[in-house]
């Protein structure tokens, strides 16, 4: 697949239908997350009252379930709207924040993953290799591991295993649906310096999913073109900003105002 051009035209539709994409997220990143999906040209809303999100993911165009910040109900209302988006075909998107470093934080993927279908889980290199191997476990909820080739490997494990794409963000980001695999070289260390980007791009990854076709390689091409449209957007803001405070409001004017040019020239994805 031609990604530029895929990734291109996907950005159109994303800001051309605007999705509603329903967030479970965590209590650090929802302002942060609501003003990244507006800045792309989607349509945020968090609601996480077991009593609402079925009525809610019915609106929405994708759900992202983020178990950043966990309370007792909380996995839940995730199970039971992930079900009704199942129900209704809409696209769920798991961000395992924190896997492997608490048992709440790996039995909630867990039993999300067992009740619910996912279309992409999104984490970074640490989260996702907790699900994998016993071995791997992370520090915290920063990214901390480059995926080596044995981590691929594992990562295409998963995939098949658990029957979704699993999308890792790192130096090299990397996206696979257990056969085909795409890294994206796009995005800058500072990323890692702001609290919510991880999540935001989870967010993103949603938006593109919403405006895609149903199906697996549908997802696989969504989540490759929302890496490499939020990378871009990283590397671009960088060129204005190299300090934390200020990259972040310059990253949200370069999800903004990134367009079909930019992404042609500066787009860094290949198949490995
Ligand atoms: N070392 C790096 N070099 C370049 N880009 C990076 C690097 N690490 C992460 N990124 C980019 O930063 C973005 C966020 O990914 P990251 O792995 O930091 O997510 P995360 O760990 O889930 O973040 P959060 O702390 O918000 O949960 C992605 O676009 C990714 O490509
Ligand atoms: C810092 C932090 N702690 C729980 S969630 C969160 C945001 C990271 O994604
Ligand atoms: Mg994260």
């Amino acid at each position: 697949m031609e990604m530029a051009a895929y990734t291109v035209d996907a950005l159109a539709q994303l800001r051309d239908r605007a999705p509603l994409v329903h967030n479970i997220t965590n209590f650090v990143v929802m302002e942060t997350t609501a003003n990244i999906l507006l800045a792309a040209g989607a349509s945020p809303v968090m609601a996480h009252c077991r009593a609402e999100v079925e009525e809610m993911v019915a609106l929405a165009g994708a759900l992202v379930l983020n178990i950043g910040t966990l309370q007792e109900d909380w996995v839940e209302a995730m199970c039971v709207a992930g079900e009704k988006a199942n129900a209704l075909g809409k696209p769920v998107i798991l961000d395992p924040v924190g896997a492997g470093a608490t048992t709440l934080r790996t039995r909630a993927v867990r039993t999300i993953m067992a009740r619910c279908r996912i279309a992409v889980l999104r984490g970074n290199a640490s989260e996702v290799l907790s699900l994998v191997s016993a071995d791997v476990r992370t520090k915290g909820v920063d990214s901390s591991l480059a995926l080596s080739d044995d981590g691929v490997a594992a990562v295409k494990a998963l995939a098949l295993e658990a029957g979704c794409i699993v999308a890792v963000s790192g130096a090299e980001d990397c996206i696979t649906d257990g056969g085909q695999v795409y890294r994206v070289a796009n995005g800058q260390p500072l990323m890692t310096k702001v609290t919510g980007i991880g999540c935001g791009l989870s967010a993103i990854t949603a938006a593109f999913c919403a405006v895609a076709g149903p199906g697996a390689g549908d997802h696989l091409a969504a989540a490759t073109a929302a890496f490499a449209y939020y990378g871009i957007c990283g590397d671009r803001a960088i060129q204005t900003s190299d300090k934390p405070g200020t990259f972040f409001p310059v990253f949200l004017d370069r999800l903004y105002d990134t367009g079909p040019e930019t992404i042609r020239a500066m787009l860094k994805v290949r198949a490995a």
